[in-house]
């Protein structure tokens, strides 16, 4: 269970590995619009009790601002999908409130400097493109502005600010490059390192680790299902002879070439991983008995149809294949695959190049 105060503001939405910008971003706004409305009540409190007043219309405004910031945040959580319309709408309303604190406190000198702040948090939120757009919709609108207010900035502190605005987008602009670049590059590294960790180099299907945690998974939807399911275990007869003869590289060869020919004899949503040197092992969801004989035996005639060409030699590869089935619920894969793999015995002891099965009573 989540703690309570990511909970609280983030509610319960989950986000793929490949969303990890998406889910910063998701979450920085969340805490930037519930820090925003709980900062500037702190400012309407300050003002009630005549701390720091700041005048009637501002006060109105900081209001709304809150008020309308809360309830983007009740808008937002939990529900990933209305990042945008809702940043969007946050940055207009922090607009308005700088516009706000610029037209009716005059006697703060320094409020130009929301517009400043403002500038990052666009850039991350909304990306480059609007970053710039504000940034520079920004410094026409103060240019503009400046001769309407009360209390207009002199030239001099006018070009100040556009000039640090500009250098401020410029510095962003970069920012955001370099760290989305590296983002994505960390991205790659992981995807590549999960890849490693977890499928076999030679022949790219899932490694033994990795195939008997799926298997764990498959047998826990095929349970809530009360779904049957079957195992193949598939082992290349006299494959020491192919390393004796041809040499190691063309066994790795064959053992790729065979990786592919059962890869492309099972559906998608079935899995495959490669569990000893010449073994491989198959998991068919939803299969009973008859079906998973009549996969495996298409398996093991495409495999001895394939005669890999080893230096312009055709090679005949065979294998023996134990089926094991399980009708309903409460087996484990260990369980299955020792089956299977009793049962793949029982196929060689007939002869090899075979498809023999045990059924689960
Ligand atoms: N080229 C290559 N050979 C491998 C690899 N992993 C295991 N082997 C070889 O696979 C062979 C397996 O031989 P055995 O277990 O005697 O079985 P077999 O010769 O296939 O005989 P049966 O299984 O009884 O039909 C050994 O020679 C291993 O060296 C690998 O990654 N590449």
């Amino acid at each position: 269970m989540k703690p309570l105060l990511p909970h609280l503001l983030f509610g319960s939405v989950t986000f793929e590995e490949s969303e990890e910008y998406q889910e910063f971003q998701y979450k920085f706004l969340i805490v930037v619009m519930v820090f925003g409305a709980l900062f500037t009540s702190f400012f309407i409190v300050a003002d009630s009790i005549q701390l720091n007043p700041l005048g009637g219309p501002h006060m109105r405004s900081m209001a709304f601002f809150s008020t309308l910031a809360m309830l983007l945040f009740a808008v937002l959580r939990g529900r990933k999908h209305l990042f945008k319309p809702v940043a969007w709408t946050y940055e207009a309303i922090c607009l308005l409130e700088y516009s706000s604190a610029l037209m009716y406190v005059p006697e703060d000198e320094l409020r130009l400097l929301w517009f400043f702040v403002n500038i990052p948090g666009v850039f991350i939120l909304l990306g480059k493109r609007v970053g710039w757009f504000i940034t520079l919709g920004t410094c026409a609108g103060l240019t503009l502005g400046n001769t309407h207010l009360s209390h207009p900035y002199s030239l001099p502190a006018m070009a100040t600010n556009m000039a640090a605005m500009l250098y401020m987008g410029a510095f962003f602009h970069v920012y955001s490059n370099r760290s989305i670049s590296y983002f994505t590059r960390m991205q790659a590294y992981n995807t590549k390192l999960h890849q490693l960790a977890t499928h076999d180099p030679l022949t790219g299907v899932m490694n033994a680790r990795a195939y008997y945690e799926r298997c764990d998974q498959l047998i826990a939807a095929a349970s809530r299902k009360n779904e049957g399911f079957s195992v193949l275990f598939l082992d290349l007869d006299h494959f020491k002879a192919v390393n004796d003869t041809y040499g190691h590289a063309a066994g790795d060869w064959v053992l790729k070439a065979v990786a592919s020919t059962v890869r492309s004899s099972i559906r998608r949503s079935d899995a495959m991983g490669r569990v000893g040197g010449e073994e491989f092992s198959v998991f068919l969801p939803a299969t009973a008995s008859e079906t998973a004989v009549e996969v495996a035996e298409s398996i093991r005639q495409a495999i001895e149809d394939s005669m890999p060409d080893i230096g312009g030699r055709q090679l005949k590869v065979t294998a023996s294949i134990g089926v094991a089935a399980c009708a309903g619920t409460g087996q484990t894969m260990q369980h299955l695959q020792k089956q299977a793999d009793e049962a793949m015995y029982v196929a060689k002891a007939a002869g090899r190049n075979r498809v023999s099965v045990l059924k689960h009573a």
